[in-house]
């Protein structure tokens, strides 16, 4: 019974942990679901043969994924290429507000793009993340001022992370959720 799960390997690289919170939502989610999930950093991805599904997750800083992600990508690539990946990047982009700041919002930034498109992914998404004040330029933030940004702090959409995670349990055909799970 339990070889008839769907094994789904769940892996995040983070640098100031809300990816790994949004990876340990989505793994929540999909071990309610009657999935078998590993969840891991990618310092210690787990051995993909023993997965049919990989979640991967990215902070995205400079507009790309982190270099432990794109060098992971680089060196796995024929193994994601014949999986069904799911990509996540956690940044500012879907908390830009306003006309402007929306379109920029929904552009992909290229080095992204051209890696989701070197692996096939099923599917990419873009999650807003955790953004203090503290640290960030003068510039960089008048920048995301004029975009509509302007908020800080937990700016993390819950419900858009599990309608996408909805979108992974009903591509693999898994069971409605017997409860619910808590975001932090
Ligand atoms: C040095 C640095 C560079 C960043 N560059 C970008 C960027 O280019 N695009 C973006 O959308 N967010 C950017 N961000 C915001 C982060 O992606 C955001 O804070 C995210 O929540 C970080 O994820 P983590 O908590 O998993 O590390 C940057 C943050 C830092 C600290």
């Amino acid at each position: 019974m339990n070889q008839e799960k769907p094994r789904i390997a769940i892996v995040y690289a983070t640098e100031q942990g809300s990816t790994r919170d949004i990876a340990e939502f989505i793994s929540d989610e999909l071990t309610g679901r009657d999935a078998t999930v590993e969840l891991a950093d990618i310092d210690h991805a787990p051995d993909l043969s023993r997965f049919d599904t990989l979640v991967l997750g990215s902070a995205v800083h400079n507009m790309d994924f982190l270099p432990v992600a794109t060098d992971y990508v680089r060196t796995h690539r024929d193994e994601l290429s014949s999986r069904d990946i799911w990509l996540f990047s956690v940044g500012l982009g879907p908390a830009l507000r306003g006309p402007i700041g929306r379109r920029a919002g929904r552009i992909v930034p290229k080095k992204i793009a051209t890696l989701r498109d070197s692996i096939a992914a099923h599917d990419y998404r873009a999650f807003a993340g955790r953004y203090e004040r503290t640290g960030i330029s003068l510039r960089t933030r008048i920048l995301y001022r004029l975009l509509g940004g302007g908020h800080y702090g937990d700016l993390r959409d819950w419900a858009a992370i599990r309608a996408w995670t909805d979108t992974i349990a009903q591509s693999l055909r898994l069971p409605q959720p017997r409860s619910t799970t808590i975001h932090p």
